[in-house]
């Protein structure tokens, strides 16, 4: 089948806060797959986190211009923070299929433990047929996606591929857990969001 002309990348994420993981992994799909642009789309309800508490999604708009502001190959979508609802990839999926047209190939940026979750993502086999998975490898002892892979059949040969990025031990998770407990979050993510937490007291308690 001829390639088609336009490869974009899509980095979806709670990014709460967005650290320098995501940054280093969406760089390192751009550059494999030769992607035109990486949109990162932080979600406005993130499916799997209904019942955790998370920051006000402007907040999370915001560091992430922050944090891509100096790629110009990095661009920021607000589609998931307005709509209602829970973000469903398949619906951004859809609105980015109408938005660019047939004619674009989409790369759906992950680690590898969103990968193993996704025969519990909404309208998977659909979502599937819209556009790839890049999975980058993330310290933790998540392993293999072969098995992810397997059972999605040929689709998932076709459409779910592996990347080895550098492997960094970083997660949002992990920067709030410092914050709370007063250590640095120097180098974990851009200087510019480290201040913007300061400057609105976020992860505080
Ligand atoms: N250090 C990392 N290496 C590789 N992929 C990562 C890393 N951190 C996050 N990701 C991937 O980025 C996407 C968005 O992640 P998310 O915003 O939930 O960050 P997180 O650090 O996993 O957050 P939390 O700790 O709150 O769950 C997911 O697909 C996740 O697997
Ligand atoms: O569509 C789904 O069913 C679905 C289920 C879980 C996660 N996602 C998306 O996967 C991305 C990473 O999610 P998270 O919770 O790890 O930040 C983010 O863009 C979510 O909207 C999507």
């Amino acid at each position: 089948m001829p390639e088609k002309k336009c490869k974009i990348g899509i980095m979806g994420g709670t990014f709460d806060p967005i650290h320098i993981g995501h940054l280093v992994v969406a760089e390192a799909v751009r550059l494999e797959y030769l992607l035109e642009k990486v949109l990162f789309i932080p979600a406005g309800n993130p499916p799997h986190k209904q019942n955790l508490s998370v920051t006000p999604a402007r907040h999370r708009y915001i560091m992430t211009v922050m944090a891509t502001c100096s790629n110009p190959h990095f661009h920021v979508s607000p589609l998931e923070i307005e709509r209602d609802g829970p973000s469903y990839t398949i619906d951004t999926v859809m609105t980015l299929v109408k938005q660019y047209g047939t004619d674009t190939d989409f790369y759906f940026i992950t680690g590898v433990d969103t990968v193993r979750d996704l025969p519990t993502w909404n309208k998977i086999d659909k979502l599937l047929e819209l556009c790839h998975f890049v999975a980058a490898a993330r310290p933790g002892g998540v392993g293999t996606i072969d098995d992810i892979i397997k059972y999605f059949g040929a689709a998932g040969q076709r459409r779910i591929h592996r990347l080895a990025t550098p492997e960094l031990e970083i997660s949002s998770t992990d920067i709030r857990e410092r914050i709370k407990s007063g250590r640095s979050i120097k180098y974990i993510v851009p200087e510019n969001v480290e201040n913007y937490i300061l400057k609105e007291n976020l992860y505080r308690n």
